[in-house]
């Protein structure tokens, strides 16, 4: 990895109580990779997105976006470091328009980074480039639900980011839904060199399109390699994966 990694975690631990949610995990995340994430219900997944955009402070361990040290740091300072998230449960808002939707996220990241690639200028290309144009005038709550996944990753393109960390954005979807999600995740890392963390339960789809995948257990990162790397980690078949990945893998 050539410099600082665009994000980083350190030993990093979250504590709920007695709880242990993630246990000394450490990764480091390059430009453009796309890396997904898997574990078991529980694992730590979720626990791991929040403290990597700053929503849950860490106990322990350290964060660094771009050699930048964040730990302990409000959201937003992880979004000026070029960090966006999408969360499991859309948190679109249902009253505006798809288009005020997506204006949102473009005045939150306002003028602070002034390289604006032209695919993000504004809502008309944010909107075709996800497959939601046509729909600007449309208020977000008559979308249906797998429209207001690929709005709420609108909204994050739309805070211009340079890591982008989707949260299960394939739940629920149709399979024709599920291969499109893949697709368009795909091309966000091919052709704008972002940077994509994705947790993902369909765990075929994600291996499908990831080239790099960390593995959760109990809060413990059990594996980070590539798909057939993982696929063929004995600890990670017994935790999770199972007689079926070794076969496909
Ligand atoms: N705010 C919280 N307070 C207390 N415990 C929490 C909190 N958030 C998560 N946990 C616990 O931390 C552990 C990890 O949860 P987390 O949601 O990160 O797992 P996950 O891998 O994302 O699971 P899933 O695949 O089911 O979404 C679980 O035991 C969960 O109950």
């Amino acid at each position: 990895m050539k410099g600082h990694p665009l994000l980083e975690a350190r030993e990093l631990t979250v504590r709920f109580g007695g709880l242990t949610a993630v246990d000394a995990v450490s990764a480091a995340f390059g430009a453009a990779e796309l890396v997904g994430i898997i574990g078991p219900n529980g694992a730590g997944k979720t626990t791991f997105f929040n403290a990597l955009s700053g929503i849950n402070a860490p106990t322990q361990g350290e964060l660094y976006a771009g050699g930048q040290r964040l730990t302990g740091a409000a959201p937003h300072r992880f979004a000026e470091h070029g960090v966006a998230r999408s969360f499991q449960t859309p948190r679109v808002f249902h009253g505006l328009s798809v288009a005020a939707n997506v204006g949102f996220g473009l005045q939150f990241a306002g003028r602070r980074r002034r390289e604006v690639p032209t695919w993000l200028r504004d809502e008309a290309a944010i909107l075709a480039l996800i497959g939601l144009g046509g729909q600007q005038d449309r208020p977000a709550g008559d979308l249906t639900p797998s429209q207001q996944r690929l709005l709420e990753i609108g909204m994050a393109l739309a805070t211009r980011p340079r890591v982008l960390l989707l949260d299960e954005v394939a739940a629920g979807l149709s399979e024709l839904e599920l291969r499109q999600m893949g697709q368009l995740i795909s091309r966000l890392r091919a052709e704008l060199d972002l940077t994509v963390i994705w947790i993902e339960h369909a765990v075929s789809t994600l291996l499908h399109h990831v080239e790099r995948v960390l593995v959760l257990h109990q809060g413990r990162k059990i594996a980070d390699g590539t798909p057939a790397e993982v696929a063929r980690n004995a600890e990670v078949v017994e935790a999770y994966l199972g007689d079926e990945m070794v076969e496909t893998a």
